[in-house]
Parts: structure tokens; sequence; C-alpha cells
């Protein structure tokens, strides 16, 4: 399976100048969908995993499915305002605009070996503030594993101190 026949180039979304990869179509396909989670877990390893973060909203979309493959917990990153309980929050750029991430202040324990996991690293502006809340919260990140990665953006740089896989490559 060739899984960049999967991913769909959108230019000019969300604003003009950006070339937009949408893995609809990935998601779409059974076989694609169930294929593309086992890659995800190859990139993983043997390493023990105590709890997969993923960040809202793309994130999600792999993030439990890894989580249950890895017989790991799950933990929601999310944009503000979306969490009930007390968070903790950092604000970070991203390809299109500035936010701010929050994650639970429970949600880690110290010394949780966490896998980071979201669709697409970019400019690495999210995954890095991801991570702060992740080493904030006392977690240790195993790695920090993506779908796809744009490398002409160099997102890597943000996350030197870190274990970066991604599986698909533009
Ligand atoms: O590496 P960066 O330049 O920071 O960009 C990567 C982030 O951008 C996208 O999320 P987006 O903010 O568009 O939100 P969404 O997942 O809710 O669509 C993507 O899902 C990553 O989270
Ligand atoms: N070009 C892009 N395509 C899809 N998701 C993104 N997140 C940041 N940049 C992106």
């Amino acid at each position: 399976m060739n899984f960049y026949d999967y991913v769909r180039n959108i230019q000019n979304f969300p604003k003009a100048g950006i070339n937009f990869k949408d893995i609809s179509p990935l998601l779409a396909d059974k076989h694609a969908l169930a294929n593309c989670l086992s890659e995800l877990v190859v990139l993983v390893g043997s390493q023990k995993i105590d709890k997969v973060a993923a960040i809202e909203s793309r994130g999600f979309y792999f993030g439990t499915l890894l989580a249950h493959k890895l017989e790991a917990g799950f933990v929601p990153i999310r944009k503000p305002g979306k969490l009930p309980f007390k968070t903790i929050k950092e604000p970070y750029e991203l390809e299109y605009g500035i936010d701010v991430l929050e994650i639970h202040e429970d949600a880690i324990e110290e010394g949780d070996r966490i896998l980071l996991h979201d669709d697409v690293l970019a400019t690495g502006g999210t995954a890095r503030a991801a991570c702060n809340l992740i080493e904030r919260l006392g977690g240790k990140i195993v790695q920090c594993n993506f779908i796809l990665e744009l490398e002409f953006l160099y997102g890597i740089k943000k996350l030197q101190d870190h274990s970066v896989c991604s599986f698909l490559k533009f």
C-alpha cells in the first residue's frame, strides 16, 4: 500500500499560501486506517508506554487507537477552555496562527512514560508546547510520534531533546 496516495493536497487552506495535507482519505479507507495504526505502533517498538498524550483535534484520530494498541492510558491535550478540571497552559505559534494548549494538571504522574502523538509535524510549535506541558507535570517523553512530517519546515529542530518519529515525509 502506498500511503502517500491517501494524503490529499488542498491548496490555500486554511489560509492563502498553505498547502494543507488532508488525511481524510486515509481515515476513510479501512485498510489504510488499520495499516497506518500498525505502522505507528512499529515506530514505538518495544518501548514501554504508560500514557499516550495526543493533541486536539486531529491528534485524537489515532491517539486513542494507539493507546489501546499499546495497552496504555490516554491523555487529551486541548485548545483553551475545553478541559473541565484544573489545567496548566502553554502558548505556541503554528504554521498559520497562534494558540494555547492546555492539559489537566492531574493527567500525568511524575515519571510516567509518555508517547506524544499528533497527525502532522509542521513548524513544531504545537508539539513543543505539548512537550512542555507533559514535562511540567513530570512526564518522561519516550517518543514524539506523527503520521506525517513537513520536513521543509524543520519542526524537528524544536524537538531536538526528544526522539521524533514520523511515518510519511514531505
Ligand atoms: O507543527 P505546527 O506548525 O505547530 O503545526 C502542526 C499542528 O497543526 C495542526 O493542528 P491545527 O492547529 O490546525 O488544529 P486541528 O488539529 O484542530 O485541525 C496539526 O494537527 C498539528 O497539531
Ligand atoms: N500544511 C499543513 N497541513 C496539514 N496540517 C498542518 N498543520 C500545520 N501545517 C499543516
